[in-house]
């Protein structure tokens, strides 16, 4: 893992985690032999422990579901023990994810393997305002640690092309990612920062953040009720 030269600190990426020729079975697997939920915009499913979008932390009523033989070697190892939450997502042409850090009191390392089309992930520091773009290239292992993963946003824009730096239009495709997430132990983040920490929030009385956490679980209610989302919802919340 190389650390990019960039803000905010804390991006490590490492490119050709696994083969084009990997790379490739594995999205057969996922088109072919993956039940995905039957709806529109960026679709989940969950090994190991289930994340939970009405808390964004661990859905505590589901069990720990083993990770498929296709997953164990996608594992990082550089945390000296598997993941406890895994997530995988695919992205249709034009969806991404709205602005947002995974919870801190929940979660500590964070890591996520980009498979498919290319995309750019845009962090976003609130309060300076500045942004930065890092280009996810597929078969790249993204960590995000330090001011990227707890004091900046993260994000894809809902769009159906990105512009790169020379100016090259580059049409979106379809794109999986793989998210490794890492239990906090003791469950409270000591980061103190009052605008995205959910531990600190919680100790000034602070609610938290609730839109993201709203479309979420909107989308769920929908998925369960076969109701489809109407494309507004899928939208960017840039806030
Ligand atoms: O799709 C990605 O690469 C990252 C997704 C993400 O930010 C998340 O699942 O929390
Ligand atoms: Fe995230």
């Amino acid at each position: 893992m190389e650390e990019l030269p960039i803000s905010p600190s804390g991006v490590l990426m490492q490119t050709n985690f696994i083969t084009p020729a990997h790379e490739e079975k594995l999205v057969h697997i996922f088109q072919n032999e993956l039940e995905w939920p039957d709806r529109p915009g960026r679709l989940s499913l969950h090994y190991g422990y289930t994340f939970s979008y009405k808390t964004f932390g661990i859905d505590e009523n589901i069990p720990f579901k083993p990770f498929p033989d296709w997953l164990v070697p996608l594992l990082p190892t550089t945390e000296g023990r598997q993941p406890d939450q895994v997530c995988l997502q695919h992205y249709a042409p034009g969806t991404g994810i709205p602005p947002h850090v995974d919870t801190h009191s929940t979660y500590d390392q964070l890591y996520a393997l980009s498979l498919g089309a290319p995309v750019f992930m845009q962090f976003r520091d609130k309060v300076s305002g500045e942004r930065t773009d890092v280009d996810l290239v597929p078969r790249s292992m993204l960590q995000m640690s330090g001011d990227s993963r707890l004091h900046w946003t993260h994000s894809i824009k809902s769009r159906k092309t990105d512009t790169l730096s020379d100016g090259t239009v580059r049409l979106r495709q379809d794109r999986w990612s793989i998210t490794y997430r890492w239990l906090r132990e003791g469950g409270e983040c000591e980061c103190g920062d009052e605008n995205l920490c959910d531990t600190a929030q919680s100790r000034i009385g602070v609610e938290r953040e609730y839109r993201w956490k709203q479309y979420e679980s909107d989308a769920k209610k929908d998925e369960e009720n076969k109701v489809t989302v109407p494309d507004v919802v899928q939208k960017d919340h840039d806030v």
